[in-house]
C-alpha cells in the first residue's frame, strides 16, 4: 500500500513538443496558466495534502518557539551620511520590514524616517530600493508588494516626510540616478503588457527603456533616454558620475557579468534632457564587464574582468579613449577575486579581495593604485558598506555563520584613522562558543578541489551518525559566504546536525573561471560537485547517505531537486528545493528566464538541447512504474507571485514526481509541495512568513530524518 495518497493531475497525452525533430511530451502544460480553475484545484489540493503534515511534525511547535526566540534580536544596518545626517535600516526583531530611521548624528536620537510595516496588514509590501538626491532635496523609492518584482517609485519630502504626487509605474529590474541639480531621476521600466502585471502572470520582461523623470510631472510625460528596439532582451543601467557631470550606462543582454559601456556628458546638453540622449559608446561590445568606481574629470575608474577572470581596476580616459591608452590602476590578484570597490575620502578606494571565500578589506590610493593598508577582518564576510567619495568616514558590517553583525566605522580624516566598533549585536540564548566553523576542501568527481564551510558542535562525534544540512547553489557568479542564520543554528544546536556549505562552481567563489566551468555544456560540474560535496561527508564519517538534507533555491533549487535527487537519489535521505527552475526546456518562455540562457543556454538551440534534455528535472524523472531505489523525502517549496522563478516549474514537477515515484510501494517517504500565497522569489519576505517557512522546512528535515529536539 502506498504511503501517501497523492492528488491526480490529469496528463494531456497529446501535448508534445518537437525540439529538432526529438519529441518531447509535457503532459502537465495545463499548469502553466496559473488562473486556470484546474491549476487551483492542484495547488489547493497539495496544500491540504502538505500543511497538516508541516504542522504535525513532532519538532515543529518546538522548532517555531525556539526560532521566534532567537529571530528576536534587533537588527542594524551600516549608516548612510546624506546631506548633514545618517539613515539607517534597524528592525526590532520580529517587525516583518526593516524600519528606516533618521538621526542629525551618529549618537543623537533617531526617530522613525519610512516605515514599511504601516503599509499593510501582513507585511507584505516591501520597500526594494531607496535613493536620496545629492542635497536631500527629495527621495525616491520602491515598493514590491507580496513578493514581486514589480516596483511603484514614488517620492517624498525628507525633511517634512510630505508625499509628492508623482508615481511611477511598471518599473522592474530598475536603476535609480538623480541628476545632481534633482530636477529628475533616470528609472527603468517596461511597455504596457496584456493581462495582469502584478506578480502572479508569467508574461516575458521583454524591451526594458530607460527613462528620465522629471519631478512634479506625470509619468506620460517622461523623457525616453535609452532604448534598443532591435534588442529585446537588452537591460540598461544608469549611475550618475561622482562629479554629477556623466550618465554611464551599462547595457546587459542576460546574466553573464559583461555589458556595454556608454555615457553621456550631461554638461553638454544645451537644453537639458529632452530626449534620446547622445549616447557615446565607450565599450560597445559584450566581451567584458565594466563598472564605473569613480572618474577624476576624464579619467574613468572601472572594475573589470577585461583579460582578468578575477578582475582589476582600470583607467580610461574618455579624451583618449582608443583601448592601447587603457592603463591598469590595480592589476588582478594571482589568487583572490576582486570584490566591490568604492571611493571613499576623495582620494582612497576601498576594495574588497575574496581570499578562499573569505572576504579581506583594504585601502589603496586612487591616484596610484598603491596599497596603503589592511583592514582588520575576522574570518567571514562584509554584509554591507557605506561610504561616498565626499566623505572621509565609512562604515562596514561584517558577519559570519555565528556572528550576527558587527558594524565599524573609520574615519579617514582623523590622525589614527583605525576602525572602531560602533555597533554589535548579541543573540540572546545562543552561545557562539557552541560553535566550531572550519573549511575544508574535498575533491569533484574530475578532481576540482571545492571548498566547503562546515559548522557543527565542538564536542561533534564523527562516528557517521550526525544529520547533515548541505546547501547549495552554483550559477550566475553567485558566491555562498558565510551568512548568519538561526535556522541554521538550530539545527547544529538543537538538532545535531552539520551545516555544510559547498562552493561548488557555477559561483563567482573563484571569478570568471569558476564560474564559466559550471555554466552551459558544463553545467554538470555543479552537480557532481555538490553530490561528492555529500559523498565527501559519509567518507570523512560525518554522516551516511540517509542522514543528509540537501537545500538549494532559485537556481539551487535546480541542484537539489533535479540534479542530485534524480541523479543519486539513494545518496539523500531528504531534499529541500526552494523555487526551483525545473523545466529546463522551457524556462526562457516565462518573465526574466530569457536572462538565464547565459548559465544554461537554450532548448531552442539543436545543440544546447542536447545540454539541457540531459538534466532538465521535469523531464529526467523516472515514469511510474518505477521500481528504482527509493526517493529521498522531498519538500517542493513555491508561491503565487513569485514572478522571477514562475510556479509552473515546481508544479509540473510535483505532478510528474508524485505520479512518476510517487505511486510505489517503495516509496515510503513523503513527496509534498508547499505553495505560499502573497509571497514570492525571496526578496522582501516578512519576517512572519520567513519564520514559517524555515520552521516548516527544518520540521520536514527532523521528521523525515527521524531527528529528536536535544534542549
Ligand atoms: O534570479 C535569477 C538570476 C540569478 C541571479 C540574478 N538573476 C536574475 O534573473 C536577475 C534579474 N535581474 C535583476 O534583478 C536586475 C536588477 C536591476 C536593478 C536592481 C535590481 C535588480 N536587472 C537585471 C537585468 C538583466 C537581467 C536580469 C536582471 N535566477 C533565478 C533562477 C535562475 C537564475
Amino acid at each position: 500500500v502506498m504511503a501517501f495518497r497523492y492528488p491526480e493531475a490529469r496528463r494531456d497525452l497529446n501535448q508534445v513538443d518537437d525540439y529538432h525533430g526529438t519529441k518531447i511530451p509535457d503532459p502537465y502544460a495545463w499548469l502553466e496558466d496559473p488562473d486556470s480553475p484546474e491549476t487551483m484545484a492542484f495547488v489547493e489540493k497539495q496544500n491540504q495534502l502538505t500543511m497538516p503534515y508541516l504542522e504535525g511534525c513532532a519538532v515543529r511547535a518546538r522548532f517555531q518557539q525556539r526560532l521566534t526566540e532567537l529571530y528576536d534580536y534587533p537588527k542594524f544596518s551600516c549608516p548612510y551620511k546624506r546631506g548633514s545626517r545618517y539613515f539607517y535600516f534597524h528592525n526590532a526583531g520580529l517587525q516583518n520590514q526593516d524600519v528606516l530611521y533618521v538621526q542629525d548624528s551618529l549618537d543623537a536620537p533617531a526617530s522613525v524616517f519610512f516605515d514599511p510595516n504601516s503599509l499593510s496588514e501582513d507585511g507584505t509590501v516591501a520597500l526594494k530600493m531607496g535613493r536620496l538626491s545629492e542635497e536631500c532635496e527629495y527621495f525616491a523609492y520602491g515598493l514590491s508588494s507580496a513578493g514581486s518584482d514589480w516596483v511603484t517609485l514614488r517620492f517624498l519630502n525628507p525633511v517634512s516626510l510630505a508625499p509628492l504626487p508623482d508615481v511611477l509605474e511598471r518599473v522592474k529590474f530598475s536603476c535609480l540616478a538623480w541628476t545632481h541639480d534633482a530636477r529628475g531621476i533616470f528609472y527603468n521600466c517596461y511597455p504596457p503588457q496584456d493581462g495582469k502585471a502584478d506578480g502572479t502572470e508569467t508574461t516575458s520582461n521583454i524591451n526594458q527603456k530607460l527613462f528620465y523623470h522629471r519631478i512634479g510631472t506625470e509619468q506620460s510625460d517622461d523623457v525616453l533616454v535609452a532604448e534598443f528596439p532591435d534588442h529585446p532582451k537588452w537591460h540598461s543601467s544608469v549611475t550618475v558620475s561622482d562629479d554629477g557631470r556623466y550618465a554611464v550606462l551599462s547595457i546587459t543582454e542576460g546574466c553573464r557579468p559583461v555589458n556595454r559601456l556608454w555615457y553621456c556628458d550631461l554638461q553638454a546638453l544645451p537644453d537639458g534632457i529632452q530626449g534620446l540622449l547622445p549616447w557615446v559608446r565607450l565599450v560597445d561590445d559584450f566581451e567584458a564587464q565594466y563598472s564605473y568606481v569613480t572618474n577624476e574629470g576624464s579619467v574613468f575608474t572601472f572594475r573589470s574582468n577585461l583579460d582578468a577572470p578575477r578582475y582589476r581596476l582600470i583607467n580610461i580616459d574618455i579624451q583618449n579613449p582608443d583601448r592601447q591608452n587603457w592603463t591598469t590602476l590595480i592589476p588582478q590578484h594571482e589568487k583572490d577575486v576582486l570584490g566591490f570597490v568604492s571611493c571613499v575620502n576623495q582620494r582612497h578606494l576601498l576594495v574588497n579581495y575574496v581570499h578562499d571565500v573569505k572576504d579581506v578589506l583594504q585601502l589603496f590610493e586612487l591616484s596610484s593604485g598603491r596599497l596603503l593598508r589592511e583592514l582588520p577582518l575576522d574570518v567571514g564576510t562584509i554584509a554591507g558598506v557605506s561610504c561616498k567619495k565626499k566623505h572621509s568616514e565609512f562604515f562596514y558590517k561584517f558577519t559570519s555563520f555565528t556572528t550576527p553583525g558587527i558594524i565599524y566605522h573609520c574615519d579617514l580624516s582623523r590622525p589614527d584613522p583605525e576602525p572602531r566598533v560602533f555597533r554589535e549585536v548579541e543573540v540572546k540564548g545562543i552561545n557562539q562558543e557552541d560553535f566550531l566553523t572550519s573549511q575544508v576542501f574535498y575533491p569533484s568527481k574530475d578532481g576540482t578541489s571545492i571548498p566547503m564551510f562546515l559548522v557543527h558542535a565542538r564536542n561533534l562525534e564523527r562516528d557517521g551518525t550526525n544529520p547533515v544540512f548541505l546547501y547549495g547553489y552554483g550559477g550566475f557568479e553567485n558566491s555562498i559566504q558565510p551568512h548568519y542564520n538561526v535556522a541554521y543554528l538550530l539545527f547544529v544546536r538543537h538538532l545535531g546536525g552539520v551545516l555544510a556549505v559547498a562552493n561548488i562552481r557555477g559561483g563567482g567563489e573563484y571569478g570568471l573561471t569558476w564560474h564559466k566551468a559550471g555554466t552551459l555544456d558544463r553545467k554538470q560540474n555543479c552537480f557532481d560537485d555538490f553530490q561528492s560535496a555529500a559523498e565527501f561527508l559519509i567518507r570523512e564519517r560525518f554522516t551516511s547517505a540517509s542522514r543528509i538534507a540537501i537545500n538549494g533555491a532559485s537556481n539551487g533549487g535546480l541542484l537539489v531537486a533535479a540534479a542530485c535527487m534524480i541523479q543519486q537519489p539513494q545518496l539523500f535521505g531528504c531534499v529541500v528545493a526552494e523555487v526551483g527552475v525545473l523545466d529546463m526546456l522551457k524556462f526562457h518562455k516565462f518573465t526574466i528566464g530569457h536572462a538565464w540562457t547565459t548559465d544554461y543556454g537554450c532548448a531552442d538551440d539543436p545543440e544546447q538541447f542536447q545540454w539541457l534534455i540531459k538534466y532538465s528535472p521535469l523531464h529526467n524523472l523516472p515514469e511510474a512504474p518505477y521500481s528504482g531505489p527509493p526517493y529521498p523525502a522531498v519538500l517542493l517549496l513555491t508561491a503565487d507571485h513569485d514572478d522571477r522563478v514562475v510556479p509552473l516549474h515546481t508544479l509540473k514537477f510535483c505532478a510528474a514526481l508524485q505520479r512518476g515515484v510517487g505511486g510505489s510501494p517503495q516509496q515510503r517517504q513523503p513527496l509534498l509541495l508547499r505553495v505560499d500565497t502573497r509571497s514570492g522569489h525571496g526578496a522582501g519576505k516578512p519576517t512572519a512568513k520567513a519564520i514559517l517557512e524555515d520552521t516548516h522546512i527544518f520540521a520536514f528535515i527532523a521528521e523525515t530524518l527521524k531527528l529528536d529536539w536535544k534542549d
